[in-house]
């Protein structure tokens, strides 16, 4: 164990031996603890982030001066849609996807180390369900989806294939998701692929630099970001794991969008053909205010300007046609190759400068009184998942529909948007359509035929309720042979036992 004498000694080189100012007073276990949190703290490391933080904060808030100056759009030659292109091509991305997922070459990983503080739940939000009638949560769609394209790959290819799940989480998510998955018995997948790994923590600091002690014996620590995701690649030696698999694609993948493909065949198809190292997926914005980044151009070098960075006038810029200029939204789906993140990993990492997030940090005072800060009164130094884009020696970005694809699951249900409604319904509303696509058709109570609105907007509820569960269809196919021309009553859910009944 940690003595107080070395701990001290290297808080006074880190400047910031404030943080044992109770540790006197403390009973001994918790005094252990706080010692042996303290002891993890790189002397160095820690005078270094209490400093750039201050630092950041001395800077004035908003988008960077002249950044505006800076910016162009992302050139067409680096974007492709899959929406947009002729069916010939889409068919020969997917099926290059496919192969290479037959090969067992492509991993997920899913960022989860974040908080969600505005959903405001206290759990992670995979484990979150947002009312379908299956009560599904997100974590349970996802595993599912990962089911259901390896079963499609095998299918195309007659051999068995595995994609490997990594799932970062962090000091606030680990222990409930590893429990949650074991509870749910790892949702039928091999628990052998799914790889939970955990990304650092930091102090936050407060305005003139010094760490925050959030009770006389916890220092306050959040998450570093999305992009610490490449600390914890290493920490984990998790490039090694992927290498012994066999692993040479990855898609990295935020998890509150309800409607995300995993491993999409057509989004690793397309990089994979356009020998790309670095790919993001992107929907058109909605609006210039939509708390997305946008995907573009830095000094001619393709880059993500957060939706915190990027003014509102240079958000609302339209080009001749009258379309956003910066309309390429970040819905935080990447590609990489594991040749690229190797290279970020051995050399590009500490490169990536941390972005600053003024917060209210909830501290201990000078007496010793716990006390909620009404204004903010801390930093917090994050790193981003997209900050390795520059690196890339070929970037690309897949435009995808956003009614088929995107819809986060961000604030809770009292928010305008992005919330549990709004997911639920997106969910529904993608189903509806796919069902009457293979030719199902809707009855009322009294089992009168429901009008058939395969485009409605997405704040409007369907006019039948229909969930299909991923294990029966990835992105709506291979449902004919289950609704082709037959009448269901409100509401279907079409399960596997559902399916095995409805089989020709
Ligand atoms: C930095 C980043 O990627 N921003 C994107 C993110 O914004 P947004 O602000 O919504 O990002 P979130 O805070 O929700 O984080 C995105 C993902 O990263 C994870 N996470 C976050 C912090 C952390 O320390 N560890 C961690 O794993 C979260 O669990 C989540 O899965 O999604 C939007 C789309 O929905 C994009 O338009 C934004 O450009």
């Amino acid at each position: 164990m940690a003595s107080e004498r070395d701990v001290r000694a290297r808080l006074q080189r880190a400047g910031q031996e404030h943080l044992l100012r109770f540790c006197a007073e403390l009973a001994p276990g918790p005094r252990a603890a706080l010692l042996a949190e303290l002891e993890a703290l790189e002397p160095e490391a820690l005078r270094e982030h209490c400093q750039r933080a201050a630092a950041a904060c001395a800077c004035p808030p908003g988008p960077e001066p002249g950044l505006a100056a800076r910016l162009r759009p992302l050139p067409p030659e680096r974007v492709g849609s899959a929406s947009r292109c002729d069916p010939e091509t889409r068919r020969l991305w997917e099926e290059e996807g496919f192969h290479q997922i037959a090969l067992s070459k492509v991993a997920v990983l899913l960022l989860a180390g974040g908080q969600g503080t505005r959903l405001g739940v206290s759990y992670p939000k995979g484990m979150y369900q947002v009312g379908l009638p299956s009560g599904k949560s997100l974590y349970q769609l996802q595993a599912e989806r990962i089911r259901r394209v390896e079963q499609l790959a095998s299918e195309r290819s007659g051999t068995q294939c595995a994609i490997p799940w990594y799932i970062m989480t962090s000091e606030f998510t680990l222990e409930p998701t590893a429990r949650f998955f074991k509870e749910h018995d790892f949702f039928h997948l091999d628990p052998n692929s799914v790889i939970m790994f955990e990304q650092r923590m930091l102090p936050a600091v407060t305005f003139d630099g010094r760490a925050i002690l959030e009770k006389k014996d916890k220092v306050a620590m959040a998450p570093d970001g999305n992009g610490g995701l490449y600390r914890a690649l290493s920490d984990h030696q998790i490039l090694e794991d992927m290498e012994r698999r066999g692993v040479e694609f990855v898609h990295v993948y935020c998890v509150d969008n309800i409607l995300v493909r995993l491993a999409d065949p057509v989004f690793v198809g397309f990089c994979v053909l356009r020998g790309a190292d670095c790919g993001a997926k992107v929907v058109e914005k909605a609006s210039p205010e939509e708390p997305v980044g946008v995907v573009c151009q830095v000094d001619g070098v393709p880059q993500v300007v957060e939706y915190s960075e990027i003014s509102p006038e240079t958000a609302r810029l339209r080009g001749p046609d009258g379309s956003l200029l910066y309309h390429l939204g970040n819905i935080c789906n990447h590609f990489f190759t594991r040749g690229f993140l190797w290279a970020v990993v051995s050399e590009f990492e500490p490169l990536l400068k941390p972005h600053v997030a003024v917060k209210k940090v909830p501290y201990v005072d000078e007496e010793g009184n716990l006390v909620k800060p009404l204004k903010p009164n801390g930093i917090k130094l994050e790193k981003f998942v997209f900050d390795v884009f520059p690196f890339a020696k070929n970037f690309v970005a897949f435009e995808v529909s956003r009614e088929e694809e995107f819809s986060p699951l961000k604030n809770a249900a009292s928010a305008a948007g992005d919330n549990p409604t709004t997911t639920r319904r997106a969910l529904l509303l993608q189903h509806y359509r796919w069902a009457l696509q293979a030719g199902a058709h809707f009855l009322d109570a009294c089992g009168a035929r429901l009008p058939e609105l395969p485009s409605l907007p997405s704040s409007g509820e369907p006019p039948a309720i229909c969930e299909i569960s991923p294990l029966v269809s990835y992105s709506g196919e291979a449902l004919e042979a289950y609704l082709q021309g037959r009448e269901f009553p409100s509401p279907l859910i079409l399960d596997e036992n559902r399916a095995r009944a409805l089989q020709p």
